[in-house]
């Protein structure tokens, strides 16, 4: 029996944050490189994630034949945009065709005005800004004022940073939803971002209690899905967040990786039901993409790898693990701290699987999500696109 006629009864799905596999073709709409790609860079010639390497990454970044039982394809991003939320929604089926608004000048005087009435207080920043650099620069003044920093990126993203002992978490997340409230219509931006920090000023640190308030999915996704069909969708770390809580069973909420991972291990042995694992693992984006930090980034990769290969231990014929990601945040690349335009990786494999195939480069995440709604054995009156373990398609 080969990998393509099987219903499987788990799926994993595991999204590691920002590791991209090479820029893809509208690499300049978005201010990046053709030269960038994130797993290439941060592996180098360093000692290879053998588990994700023998099962396909080592082909899709230097085309070195895949030792593994494996089904690998390489994805191209249908919709605009290079955040999160645009890439974890495809992944889910749903593609943005209109990006979101993004704030290169700040958001605009209508909106800050009315969050400042709001809050009842004013703010301080409002420019796009690296979130580490922006604390050293205004930590000081927001602890003598009391204004919390608001600040955004190339993603539409509305972040507000506060230290903890100047504004409790619990009062900056009111702010976030009050924020979250009021960015609708033409200023409906991705995401609210939650950015609580401590410590003293040059020594300002982040806390592990970001959260973000994300809008709703624009449209109906496989979680909905399946969810509404009974099959139970379990999310771990950020993907409650990013979907908003919708068509999510139960959330798994973790404060880094290797909680991720742990996570991942636990349920492979506790959640016995026919459903969807969604992980988010969000580390290598957050603490070391966004401060290009490449050796940090590297040994993330390599816990990431040996947890999923602990994992995939625990994983029986039924089930079916994919690995996959949301967009690239290439840490070598010196033009700006944001996401990098790239092309993602499918890496699908069971102890089920006999072979290893490359199935090539195809366009759209939608494909993963065609792919874990039929290894579920879904009848799906929606065509989400098509599913990669069936060759005849
Ligand atoms: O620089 P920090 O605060 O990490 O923010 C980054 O995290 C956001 C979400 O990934 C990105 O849009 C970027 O702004
Ligand atoms: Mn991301
Ligand atoms: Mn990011």
């Amino acid at each position: 029996m080969t990998m393509k006629e099987k219903v499987f009864k788990r799926v994993f799905l595991v999204v590691i944050d920002s590791f991209g596999v090479g820029a893809e073709p509208d690499w300049a709409e978005y201010g990046d490189d053709p030269s960038l790609n994130t797993a290439l860079h941060v592996i180098d010639d360093r000692p290879a994630p053998s588990f994700l390497w023998s099962r396909g990454l080592g082909y899709l970044l230097k085309e070195e034949p895949i030792k593994q039982p494996s089904v690998v394809a390489k994805l191209q991003e249908l919709s605009k945009g290079k955040d999160s939320t645009t890439g974890h929604w495809e992944i889910a089926g749903l593609v943005m065709t209109t990006p979101f608004p993004t704030y290169p000048h700040g958001f605009p005087p209508e909106v800050m005005e009315e969050f400042e009435r709001r809050i009842g207080t004013k703010t301080l920043g409002n420019f796009p800004a690296s979130g580490t650099e922006i604390i050293k620069q205004l930590g000081e003044e927001h602890m003598r004022t009391g204004y919390p920093i608001v600040y955004t990126s190339a993603d539409s993203v509305f972040q507000i940073a506060a230290h903890e002992d100047v504004i409790p978490v619990e009062d900056l997340y009111r702010m976030c939803e009050i924020a979250r409230e009021l960015l609708t219509g033409d200023h409906a931006v991705a995401r609210v971002i939650a950015r609580p920090f401590a410590g003293k000023p040059g020594e300002f640190y982040r806390t592990p209690r970001r959260r973000d308030f994300s809008l709703p999915p624009l449209g109906h996704t496989i979680l909905d899905e399946l969810v509404e069909k009974g099959i139970p969708v379990v999310a771990v770390g950020k993907i409650h967040d990013l979907f908003a809580g919708r068509g999510i069973s139960q959330s798994v909420h973790t404060e880094n990786d290797a909680e991720g991972i742990k996570a991942l291990q636990e349920l492979s042995k506790t959640f016995q039901q026919r459903g969807l694992v969604f992980a988010n693992l969000v580390d290598s984006d957050m603490i070391y993409g966004h401060r290009r930090n490449v050796e940090g980034y590297y040994q993330n990769i390599m816990m990431i790898d040996e947890g999923l290969s602990l994992l995939y231990d625990n994983l029986t014929n039924e089930d079916l693990l994919i690995v996959t990601a949301d967009h690239g945040n290439d840490p070598t690349f010196p033009k700006h701290t944001d996401h990098t335009r790239e092309y993602v990786s499918f890496i699908a494999c069971s102890p089920s699987f006999t072979e290893g195939s490359f199935l090539g480069t195809l366009r759209g995440y939608v494909h993963i999500a065609q792919t874990v709604i039929e290894a579920l054995g879904v009848e799906s009156a929606r065509k989400w696109g098509r599913t990669l373990l069936k060759e005849d398609v």
